[in-house]
């Protein structure tokens, strides 16, 4: 009697017979982005993310949404639009009512409809008629913040226990109940679209009455076929087989009732796991066929025993054995969470659940979240040096600096060219990987910094962004001795017998370095030290360190580089430098002299293994001049 008391007044209240009527010009509209706002909810099926297992059944039919296929198939689901009317927010709905007539009995029926004042139905405020008196019209009702029972269902994020289950179940009774028990009579068109639920998680009835099932009728008309055939699933058997009346009939509601329990209980639509179209299914139904083609009961209600044989009394094939609302409604309150609630205690637990479920969706979001940021750090931190992408993090710019000593080291693959064009792009692509995993390994041990690969050419550099005194040379030293050991007994896995030639520049001098670009940002370094490196490189020989002068005389104060002097060689853009081969690092004891050899060495041909050649201080040969002109 009184559980209406939660509905606030409708404006339109105390206008008589024609209280139905609402003229478009008095709802006022958002704009448009804020129109279809789904209010609380927490993803935004409205905008076509439809999640959950509730999309399987569909989806497997056509690979479409559940909300799209109901909605004529159409890719996006379709969601009224939202406006205000006398102060209140309004769902507004354009539909079409196809040949129906609108009889004095509709307009009765709508002015009853009107004045229905139940906190299980939503408010109907009215029909806006199009302005010459045909084509399609509008119907205006209370918008409901948390969308209907189908977007609930949807939302993985939202988990439905069984105070939820209950809730929504008990809600949905006492609406029809209320239906049934007024001239109306029955609500004709019950499926989750049309239970709303309000910003308090009670769910209301919706798009019941003439005009809504007239919609209704016209929109599974002009469906597709699947979307026609699945929207079928909610209607009971016996109104399939013969010309269903409008407003169907109360044990054809239970029928819809028991469909819709199953949804909400087990979160997946009816026949998710069938393998037969909508059209097969409807018409096993319709056929009465043994077994009865009935959704799948079994684990999801191992916590609800009551409920399923209850929706299976509803599902019942004859419409007089299934039981009434009343019967319903006293099953209900006899099942556990029935006993324990009243209805303000029923939306303090509704509310209370629903946040414990925002904070484990909060915490496992962080989770989410935080492990996405460590992977974005990580990469950011293989393409930047750590000091500069942190700094980058932090909003600050990267401004260019200069350093006054830095040690560059550069190879390349001598031969690359023509091993590349005559192997496969991918044994190409394989080997270099390989060989760079190798190198990238092998360089972690060091104080150093990869630039960049291009190609077969590998950039490395010591001394900054870190500056570490005068370590960068024998860091860069070290690394390359390594380096080139470790090539010897690199194999092509494409190529097993050919031994990689890789030809190795160093040189020591100032570099400014700074990062440059916006959408791809790296770190550069710029300055002739690197076009000389470039060139120690490019000079060099097969299997060899070269290393130009500068170089060298920090090395040798180290005593323990065994340096042999290659000779003078003329170098584009910076005339003749003095130049040497770094063969290996002797152990303590042998150490070598300060200086660098004065004399030069022959050119390398056979190649020694570092730490196994024997010193020759005799002539360059006339091999090593022509390789350098
Ligand atoms: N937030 C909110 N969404 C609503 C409301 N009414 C309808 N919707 C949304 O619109 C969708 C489609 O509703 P309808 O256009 O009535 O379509 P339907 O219920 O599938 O089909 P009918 O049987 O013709 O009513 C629902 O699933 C909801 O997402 C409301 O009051 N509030
Ligand atoms: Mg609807």
């Amino acid at each position: 009697k009184n559980e209406g008391f939660l509905s606030s007044v409708s404006p339109r209240r105390n206008k008589g017979r024609n209280c139905w009527k609402v003229s478009l010009e008095d709802i006022k509209f958002a704009d448009r982005s804020r129109a279809v706002l789904p209010g609380l909810r927490f993803g935004s099926p409205a905008s076509g993310a439809v999640s959950g297992k509730h999309q399987s059944l569909l989806s497997s039919f056509t690979g479409a949404s559940h909300a799209s296929l109901l909605n004529l198939g159409t890719t996006r689901k379709f969601v009224p639009s939202v406006g205000t009317y006398s102060g209140r927010p309004v769902a507004v709905k354009k539909v079409s009512l196809g040949d129906f007539n609108i009889t004095s009995n509709v307009k009765r029926e709508l002015a009853q409809i009107c004045s229905f004042h139940h906190v299980n139905l939503n408010m109907l405020h009215g029909i806006c008629f199009p302005p010459h008196g045909s084509g399609d019209v509008t119907i205006i009702s209370d918008y409901c913040q948390r969308g209907s029972l189908e977007d609930i269902i949807e939302t993985e994020e939202i988990r439905l226990d069984n105070v939820f289950v209950w809730s929504f179940m008990n809600d949905l009774v006492k609406g029809m109940l209320y239906l049934h028990n007024s001239e109306v009579k029955s609500h004709g068109n019950l499926r989750p679209s049309n239970c709303v639920i309000d910003s308090r998680w009670v769910l209301k009835l919706t798009d019941f009455g003439s005009i809504s099932c007239a919609a209704s009728c016209e929109k599974t008309r002009q469906a597709e076929d699947v979307a026609r055939f699945t929207r079928m699933f909610w209607v009971a058997p016996e109104l399939l087989r013969r010309e269903c009346p409008l407003k169907g009939s109360q044990k054809g509601d239970v029928y819809s009732f028991a469909m819709v329990a199953y949804e909400v209980a087990t979160r997946s639509a009816p026949y998710t796991d069938s393998q037969l179209t909508p059209r097969e299914i409807v018409r096993k139904v319709i056929r009465r066929e043994d077994p009865l083609m009935r959704p799948e009961t079994g684990e999801d209600f191992s916590s609800m025993p009551g409920l399923e044989s209850l929706i299976k009394d509803c599902w019942t094939e004859l419409p007089e054995n299934r039981p009434d609302f009343t019967a319903i409604r006293k099953r209900l309150k006899g099942m556990e969470y029935g006993r324990t609630f009243n209805i303000v205690d029923n939306v303090i637990a509704k509310l209370e659940k629903y946040t414990k479920n925002l904070e484990s969706v909060v915490a496992e979001r962080t989770a989410q979240l935080e492990d996405e940021k460590r992977k974005t750090e990580l990469l950011l931190q293989r393409m930047l040096p750590n000091s500069v992408a942190d700094t980058l993090k932090q909003g600050n710019p990267v401004t260019a600096e200069h350093y006054d000593m830095a040690t560059i080291f550069f190879s390349d693959i001598v031969g690359f060219t023509e091993m590349a064009a005559d192997s496969s792009p991918m044994d190409v692509v394989t080997m270099l990987n390989d060989l760079y995993c190798c190198f990238d390994a092998i360089i972690d041990g060091f104080d150093v910094y990869k630039v960049e690969t291009i190609g077969d050419a590998y950039m490395v550099v010591s001394g900054l962004p870190e500056r570490n005194g005068d370590r960068h040379v024998t860091e860069i030293a070290d690394m390359a001795l390594t380096l080139l050991r470790d090539v010897h007994s690199f194999r092509i896995s494409h190529k097993a017998d050919q031994k990689l030639q890789l030809r190795i520049g160093i040189h020591t001098g100032p570099v400014v370095a700074g990062v440059v670009g916006l959408t791809m940002p790296r770190y550069c370094l710029f300055g002739d030290t690197v076009n000389t490196s470039s060139r120690m490189e490019s000079t060099g020989a097969p299997l060899r360190i070269h290393v130009s002068g500068t170089t060298a005389k920090m090395l040798a104060q180290h005593k323990v580089y065994d340096l042999v002097l290659r000779g003078e060689i003329q170098v584009k853009g910076k005339g003749k430098m003095t130049t040497y081969w770094l063969l290996d690092k002797v152990q303590k004891g042998q150490e070598e002299p300060e200086e660098p050899p004065t004399q030069p060495q022959p050119q390398p041909q056979p190649q020694p293994q570092p730490g196994q050649h024997k010193r020759q201080k005799t002539v360059m040969s006339t091999l090593g001049q022509k390789s350098l002109d």
